[in-house]
Protein backbone atom coordinates (compact mmCIF):
# COMPACT_ATOMS: atom_id res chain seq x y z
CA UNK A 1 0.00 0.00 0.00
CA UNK A 2 1.23 3.64 -0.92
CA UNK A 3 0.17 5.85 1.49
CA UNK A 4 0.58 9.64 -0.47
CA UNK A 5 1.11 12.57 1.64
CA UNK A 6 -1.17 14.37 -0.68
CA UNK A 7 -3.58 11.63 0.62
CA UNK A 8 -2.87 11.84 4.01
CA UNK A 9 -2.88 15.96 3.67
CA UNK A 10 -6.32 15.50 2.50
CA UNK A 11 -7.81 12.71 5.21
CA UNK A 12 -6.18 15.38 7.99
CA UNK A 13 -6.75 18.74 7.28
CA UNK A 14 -9.63 20.26 5.54
CA UNK A 15 -8.87 22.81 2.70
CA UNK A 16 -8.98 25.51 5.60
CA UNK A 17 -5.91 23.58 6.85
CA UNK A 18 -7.55 22.89 10.23
CA UNK A 19 -8.14 19.04 11.38
CA UNK A 20 -11.06 17.51 10.32
CA UNK A 21 -11.33 15.94 13.94
CA UNK A 22 -15.56 15.88 13.61
CA UNK A 23 -16.17 14.80 10.25
CA UNK A 24 -13.31 12.00 10.19
CA UNK A 25 -12.34 11.66 13.35
CA UNK A 26 -11.44 7.95 13.07
CA UNK A 27 -8.89 8.38 10.32
CA UNK A 28 -7.19 11.26 12.05
CA UNK A 29 -6.79 9.21 15.12
CA UNK A 30 -5.42 6.25 13.03
CA UNK A 31 -3.37 8.75 11.41
CA UNK A 32 -1.92 9.77 14.80
CA UNK A 33 -1.71 6.47 16.41
CA UNK A 34 0.48 4.98 13.20
CA UNK A 35 2.99 8.47 14.19
CA UNK A 36 3.09 8.00 17.55
CA UNK A 37 3.23 4.32 18.18
CA UNK A 38 5.95 2.95 20.44
CA UNK A 39 9.23 2.94 19.14
CA UNK A 40 10.81 -0.93 18.19
CA UNK A 41 12.68 -2.26 21.25
CA UNK A 42 14.83 -5.54 21.10
CA UNK A 43 17.47 -6.81 23.41
CA UNK A 44 20.53 -5.11 23.73
CA UNK A 45 19.50 -2.57 20.86
CA UNK A 46 20.17 1.11 20.98
CA UNK A 47 16.55 1.64 20.98
CA UNK A 48 16.71 0.43 24.01
CA UNK A 49 18.58 2.72 25.95
CA UNK A 50 16.77 5.73 24.23
CA UNK A 51 13.33 6.12 22.63
CA UNK A 52 13.99 6.37 19.05
CA UNK A 53 11.46 7.80 16.44
CA UNK A 54 13.41 7.24 12.88
CA UNK A 55 11.99 8.56 9.51
CA UNK A 56 14.09 7.34 6.35
CA UNK A 57 14.31 9.55 3.28
CA UNK A 58 14.32 7.97 0.29
CA UNK A 59 14.49 9.04 -3.24
CA UNK A 60 17.05 9.14 -5.91
CA UNK A 61 20.15 11.38 -6.47
CA UNK A 62 18.82 14.94 -6.88
CA UNK A 63 15.38 14.34 -5.79
CA UNK A 64 15.22 17.06 -3.07
CA UNK A 65 16.20 14.65 -0.31
CA UNK A 66 18.71 16.89 1.45
CA UNK A 67 16.62 19.97 0.71
CA UNK A 68 13.48 18.83 2.07
CA UNK A 69 15.24 17.38 5.41
CA UNK A 70 17.17 20.78 6.30
CA UNK A 71 13.03 21.90 6.13
CA UNK A 72 11.93 18.93 8.43
CA UNK A 73 14.59 19.73 11.01
CA UNK A 74 13.12 23.31 11.02
CA UNK A 75 10.05 22.97 11.70
CA UNK A 76 10.11 19.56 13.70
CA UNK A 77 13.02 19.38 15.37
CA UNK A 78 14.62 16.35 14.21
CA UNK A 79 17.98 15.43 14.08
CA UNK A 80 19.42 15.58 10.20
CA UNK A 81 21.75 12.64 9.23
CA UNK A 82 22.63 12.07 5.81
CA UNK A 83 24.13 8.78 5.34
CA UNK A 84 25.85 10.34 2.32
CA UNK A 85 27.43 13.09 4.05
CA UNK A 86 28.68 10.45 6.66
CA UNK A 87 30.43 8.72 3.91
CA UNK A 88 32.42 11.59 2.95
CA UNK A 89 33.13 13.03 6.28
CA UNK A 90 34.98 9.48 6.39
CA UNK A 91 36.84 9.81 3.16
CA UNK A 92 38.00 13.46 4.33
CA UNK A 93 39.50 11.50 7.43
CA UNK A 94 41.82 9.28 5.34
CA UNK A 95 40.82 6.44 7.28
CA UNK A 96 41.14 2.81 5.73
CA UNK A 97 37.87 3.01 4.85
CA UNK A 98 38.17 6.25 3.64
CA UNK A 99 39.55 5.27 0.88
CA UNK A 100 37.20 1.96 -0.24
CA UNK A 101 34.24 4.56 0.16
CA UNK A 102 36.00 6.86 -2.11
CA UNK A 103 36.36 3.91 -4.62
CA UNK A 104 32.62 2.95 -4.49
CA UNK A 105 31.61 6.52 -4.33
CA UNK A 106 33.10 7.63 -7.49
CA UNK A 107 31.51 4.41 -9.10
CA UNK A 108 28.30 5.34 -8.06
CA UNK A 109 28.50 1.84 -5.99
CA UNK A 110 26.55 1.12 -2.74
CA UNK A 111 29.12 1.04 -0.20
CA UNK A 112 29.10 -2.11 2.18
CA UNK A 113 26.17 -2.25 4.49
CA UNK A 114 28.11 -2.26 7.78
CA UNK A 115 30.81 0.83 6.57
CA UNK A 116 27.31 3.29 6.76
CA UNK A 117 25.57 1.49 9.37
CA UNK A 118 28.79 1.73 11.83
CA UNK A 119 28.73 5.63 11.06
CA UNK A 120 25.26 5.79 11.27
CA UNK A 121 25.38 3.81 15.00
CA UNK A 122 28.18 6.44 15.61
CA UNK A 123 26.09 9.65 15.31
CA UNK A 124 22.42 8.14 16.53
CA UNK A 125 24.81 6.91 20.14
CA UNK A 126 26.54 10.14 20.69
CA UNK A 127 23.14 12.45 20.06
CA UNK A 128 20.92 13.28 22.48
CA UNK A 129 17.69 13.75 20.49
CA UNK A 130 15.92 10.40 19.59
CA UNK A 131 14.39 11.76 16.73
CA UNK A 132 16.22 10.94 13.30
CA UNK A 133 15.98 11.75 9.82
CA UNK A 134 17.76 9.13 7.96
CA UNK A 135 18.68 10.51 4.31
CA UNK A 136 19.65 8.65 1.64
CA UNK A 137 19.91 4.89 3.47
CA UNK A 138 18.76 2.34 3.29
CA UNK A 139 19.53 2.06 -0.44
CA UNK A 140 19.00 -1.24 -0.80
CA UNK A 141 17.97 -4.35 0.84
CA UNK A 142 21.12 -5.31 2.26
CA UNK A 143 20.78 -2.18 4.03
CA UNK A 144 17.95 -2.56 5.30
CA UNK A 145 18.55 -5.83 6.73
CA UNK A 146 22.10 -4.48 8.42
CA UNK A 147 20.24 -1.54 9.78
CA UNK A 148 17.65 -3.34 11.53
CA UNK A 149 20.08 -6.16 12.78
CA UNK A 150 22.77 -3.88 14.13
CA UNK A 151 20.79 -0.98 15.54
CA UNK A 152 17.98 -2.67 16.85
CA UNK A 153 14.72 -0.45 15.17
CA UNK A 154 13.10 -0.25 12.28
CA UNK A 155 11.77 3.43 11.00
CA UNK A 156 8.37 4.58 12.28
CA UNK A 157 7.94 6.11 8.39
CA UNK A 158 9.74 6.06 5.05
CA UNK A 159 9.24 8.92 2.83
CA UNK A 160 10.46 8.39 -1.01
CA UNK A 161 10.76 11.57 -3.04
CA UNK A 162 9.42 10.66 -6.72
CA UNK A 163 10.73 12.41 -9.11
CA UNK A 164 11.88 12.00 -13.05
CA UNK A 165 15.24 11.26 -14.00
CA UNK A 166 15.86 13.82 -16.65
CA UNK A 167 14.76 16.15 -13.27
CA UNK A 168 17.43 14.33 -11.05
CA UNK A 169 19.99 14.86 -13.74
CA UNK A 170 19.44 18.55 -14.23
CA UNK A 171 19.07 18.79 -10.32
CA UNK A 172 23.02 16.85 -9.67
CA UNK A 173 24.39 18.46 -12.86
CA UNK A 174 23.93 21.93 -10.89
CA UNK A 175 24.15 21.24 -7.73
CA UNK A 176 28.06 22.86 -7.58
CA UNK A 177 28.82 21.22 -3.78
CA UNK A 178 32.19 20.07 -5.98
CA UNK A 179 31.34 16.40 -5.33
CA UNK A 180 33.68 13.63 -7.36
CA UNK A 181 29.83 11.86 -8.18
CA UNK A 182 28.18 14.73 -9.84
CA UNK A 183 29.28 14.42 -12.73
CA UNK A 184 27.45 13.35 -16.06
CA UNK A 185 28.98 9.41 -16.27
CA UNK A 186 29.18 8.92 -12.51
CA UNK A 187 25.43 10.54 -12.35
CA UNK A 188 24.34 7.63 -15.26
CA UNK A 189 25.62 4.88 -12.45
CA UNK A 190 24.21 6.25 -9.85
CA UNK A 191 20.42 6.23 -11.31
CA UNK A 192 21.08 2.63 -12.95
CA UNK A 193 21.92 1.44 -9.03
CA UNK A 194 19.20 3.26 -7.74
CA UNK A 195 16.64 1.43 -10.30
CA UNK A 196 18.13 -1.90 -9.63
CA UNK A 197 18.01 -1.48 -5.95
CA UNK A 198 15.61 1.14 -4.06
CA UNK A 199 12.45 -0.85 -5.45
CA UNK A 200 12.22 -3.51 -2.71
CA UNK A 201 13.07 -1.31 0.17
CA UNK A 202 10.68 1.14 -0.90
CA UNK A 203 7.85 -2.13 -1.60
CA UNK A 204 8.83 -3.69 2.25
CA UNK A 205 8.05 -0.31 3.93
CA UNK A 206 4.89 0.10 1.26
CA UNK A 207 3.34 -3.44 2.32
CA UNK A 208 4.04 -2.43 5.96
CA UNK A 209 1.93 0.58 5.56
CA UNK A 210 4.91 2.99 6.39
CA UNK A 211 5.49 4.15 3.13
CA UNK A 212 4.89 7.76 2.03
CA UNK A 213 5.51 8.71 -1.70
CA UNK A 214 5.84 12.50 -2.07
CA UNK A 215 5.91 14.01 -6.16
CA UNK A 216 9.28 15.60 -6.21
CA UNK A 217 8.10 18.05 -8.88
CA UNK A 218 7.48 21.54 -7.67
CA UNK A 219 9.26 24.64 -5.84
CA UNK A 220 11.00 23.40 -2.43
CA UNK A 221 8.18 25.15 -0.89
CA UNK A 222 5.43 23.21 -3.05
CA UNK A 223 7.14 19.87 -1.86
CA UNK A 224 7.46 21.16 1.85
CA UNK A 225 3.77 21.70 1.89
CA UNK A 226 3.19 18.02 0.82
CA UNK A 227 5.88 16.77 3.89
CA UNK A 228 4.58 18.78 6.18
CA UNK A 229 1.22 16.74 6.93
CA UNK A 230 3.96 13.82 7.46
CA UNK A 231 5.53 15.32 10.39
CA UNK A 232 2.60 17.36 11.71
CA UNK A 233 0.14 14.54 12.39
CA UNK A 234 2.52 13.52 15.76
CA UNK A 235 3.99 17.20 16.66
CA UNK A 236 4.16 17.40 20.04
CA UNK A 237 3.89 13.70 21.07
CA UNK A 238 7.48 13.40 21.01
N1 LIG B 1 12.12 21.34 -5.77
C1 LIG B 1 13.28 21.65 -6.33
N2 LIG B 1 13.32 22.24 -7.53
C2 LIG B 1 14.50 22.55 -8.13
N3 LIG B 1 15.70 22.30 -7.57
C3 LIG B 1 15.71 21.69 -6.37
C4 LIG B 1 14.52 21.34 -5.69
N4 LIG B 1 14.85 20.75 -4.51
C5 LIG B 1 16.18 20.74 -4.47
N5 LIG B 1 16.71 21.31 -5.58
C6 LIG B 1 18.12 21.47 -5.90
O1 LIG B 1 18.51 20.25 -6.54
C7 LIG B 1 19.79 19.83 -6.09
C8 LIG B 1 19.66 18.45 -5.45
O2 LIG B 1 18.92 18.57 -4.24
P1 LIG B 1 19.31 17.73 -2.96
O3 LIG B 1 18.43 18.17 -1.86
O4 LIG B 1 20.78 17.81 -2.75
O5 LIG B 1 18.89 16.25 -3.47
P2 LIG B 1 19.31 14.83 -2.97
O6 LIG B 1 19.78 14.95 -1.55
O7 LIG B 1 18.09 13.99 -3.11
O8 LIG B 1 20.39 14.38 -3.91
C9 LIG B 1 20.30 20.92 -5.15
O9 LIG B 1 21.13 21.80 -5.85
C10 LIG B 1 19.02 21.61 -4.69
O10 LIG B 1 19.25 22.97 -4.37
O1 LIG C 1 23.72 4.67 2.40
C1 LIG C 1 24.45 5.12 1.50
C2 LIG C 1 24.45 6.47 1.13
C3 LIG C 1 25.29 6.88 0.11
N1 LIG C 1 26.13 6.00 -0.48
C4 LIG C 1 27.08 6.44 -1.52
O2 LIG C 1 27.22 7.85 -1.47
C5 LIG C 1 26.82 8.43 -2.71
C6 LIG C 1 26.19 9.77 -2.47
O3 LIG C 1 25.05 9.60 -1.64
P1 LIG C 1 24.11 10.82 -1.27
O4 LIG C 1 22.93 10.31 -0.53
O5 LIG C 1 24.91 11.89 -0.61
O6 LIG C 1 23.69 11.32 -2.71
P2 LIG C 1 22.37 12.05 -3.17
O7 LIG C 1 21.32 10.99 -3.38
O8 LIG C 1 22.01 12.99 -2.08
O9 LIG C 1 22.75 12.74 -4.44
C7 LIG C 1 25.93 7.36 -3.35
O10 LIG C 1 25.86 7.49 -4.77
C8 LIG C 1 26.63 6.08 -2.93
O11 LIG C 1 27.78 5.84 -3.71
C9 LIG C 1 26.13 4.67 -0.12
O12 LIG C 1 26.87 3.85 -0.67
N2 LIG C 1 25.30 4.25 0.87
MG1 LIG D 1 21.59 14.33 -0.61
Amino acid sequence: MWRRATSLSSLIFSSSRRPLRDQQGAYSLKAWEFFCAEPFKGEGCLSKEKNLFITFVLGGPGSGKGTQCAKIVENFGYTHLSAGELLRQEIASNSEDGAVILDMIKEGKIVPSEMTVKLLKKEMESCDNGKFLIDGFPRNEENRIAFEQIIGAEPNSVLFFDCPEEEMIKRVLNRNEGRVDDNIDTIRKRLKVFAASHYPVIEYYSKKGKLYKIDAIGTEDEIFERVRPVFAACKGAH
